[in-house]
């Protein structure tokens, strides 16, 4: 074996570098055309994503299609296969129905409270168990912390309010003395946001009572085939943390004068009405639960709801005159600081706003000073304040007719 001349070793070298830097260099094309595969995929991905998200958004639209109530409730009784179910409905009858594809059918077990579409019948939700489900559909305060001294303008229907419902309460002898027996419910009526809640609240806070909301509207037109079973429910629950004080908002929901074809909402709507009345005639007007309705539309409600013995004292409670805007004014600037303000100038511009909306005025004149990073609210918040307000509102009744009109 011969050994290699200097030249011929320098030789070798160089092809040795050429080889190695040759194959840096496919390692490197590779890698680029690595990336630019990997690239394409990512855009490909992207574009498929991007479809996806189209898709569940439009199948997301179509559930919340399914979910619009009026739903009806109905408890599991069997299941069949994957796909369907035996359920039987509040309503009464008994249907095989299908699962929609948007539920986890194994959770569709006998005893499962679901709610149904009312066109399709399919089983669009899951509820709850009874007694959280029961939980959402009132509002319960141990004792409300209202006063009478929070409410503005309405010093005539206080003294009336606390005659009627209070004095019984805390005086059930007087009654009984005298021999006659104490009303055993009252109906606020009026526009909207005039303190028909507030003197409700303010009455349990005064006697220490619970308070429980129930709103019309929702009894009758958000679960079907329940309403009934709710007020029977409330009753029992009012009872049990007497003194209690049930509060219905709303009232002609459930309460509106009988047509003569019921219709199926209709005949919902007269079975709960039914449930309240037998509720009603059915407890002692000397005992610790008393109801409070209130509605916006007295003209339509059922006599049946006004008979001695149900709700036989009726209160009006109005939009404030203009000292009594002054009073609610008072009572909403109490904690706020103000500069030059003058409430009585305030309550000229702020001519036919209920309560609530001076609420609002006041919130939003405070809001207007924070804006400004002021640290006291003027005069000319208010007005800027009352301003936009009102304009909103002129605008809302423009757009639907509000029950407020009724009152001039
Ligand atoms: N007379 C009032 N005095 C003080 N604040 C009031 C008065 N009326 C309404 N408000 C304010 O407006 C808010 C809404 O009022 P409230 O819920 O009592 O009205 P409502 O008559 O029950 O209305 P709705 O008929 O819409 O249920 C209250 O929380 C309160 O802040």
């Amino acid at each position: 074996m011969t050994t290699p001349t200097y030249d011929e070793d320098i030789g070798n070298k160089n092809i040795d570098t050429d080889i190695a830097e040759f194959k840096e260099k496919a390692k490197i094309a590779e890698l680029e055309s690595t990336i630019l595969r990997m690239d394409l995929e990512k855009r490909g991905l992207l574009k498929a994503n991007e479809e996806l998200n189209k898709e569940v958004e439009v199948l997301r639209r179509e559930l919340e299609k399914l979910r619009v109530p009026p739903l009806i409730i109905g408890t599991v009784t069997d299941k069949v296969g994957k796909e369907k179910a035996v359920v039987k409905s509040s309503t009464g009858p008994s249907f095989l129905v299908s699962i929609s594809k948007f539920i986890d059918s194994n959770e569709i077990v006998p005893g499962t409270r679901i709610c149904l579409n009312q066109q399709t019948l399919s089983v669009v939700e899951i509820l709850p168990n009874e007694k959280d489900y029961r939980a959402l559909a009132m509002e319960i305060e141990e004792k409300p912390d209202i006063t009478f001294d929070k409410i503005g303008g309405l010093d005539k229907q206080i003294k009336e309010v606390k005659e009627v419902v209070e004095l019984p309460l805390t005086h059930p002898e007087l009654f009984e003395k005298v021999g006659i027996e104490p009303p055993k419910g009252v109906l606020l009526y009026g526009p909207p946001g005039t303190g028909k809640t507030l003197l409700a609240k303010a009455v349990a806070n005064e006697t220490n009572a619970s308070f429980i909301k129930l709103v019309g509207s929702e009894l009758v037109k958000k679960f079907i085939g329940e309403g009934a079973k709710l007020v029977k429910d409330v009753f029992k629950l009012a009872r049990e943390n007497a003194p209690t004080i049930i509060f219905i908002d709303e009232i002609d929901a459930v309460a509106s004068k009988r047509t003569e074809s019921l219709t199926g909402g209709d005949r919902e709507v007269q079975r709960t009405l039914m449930q309240l009345l037998a509720e009603m005639d059915g407890f002692e007007s000397k005992g610790d639960v008393k109801i409070i309705g209130a509605t916006n539309r007295p003209d339509i409600l059922d006599t049946a709801i006004l008979r001695p013995g149900r709700f036989d004292r009726i209160i009006e409670v109005p939009a404030p005159t203009a000292d009594g805007i002054v009073d609610i004014l008072k009572i909403h600037t109490k904690n706020m600081n103000l500069k030059g303000v003058d409430l009585e100038k305030v309550a000229e511009h702020a001519e036919g706003c209920v309560g609530a909306d001076l609420k609002a005025v006041c919130t939003e004149a405070g809001m207007l000073a924070i804006r400004d990073r002021r640290e006291f609210v003027t005069m000319d918040d208010f007005l800027s304040a009352i301003e936009k307000l009102t304009g909103e509102k002129e605008e809302e009744y423009a757009f639907k007719e509000h029950p407020a009109v009724m009152y001039g």
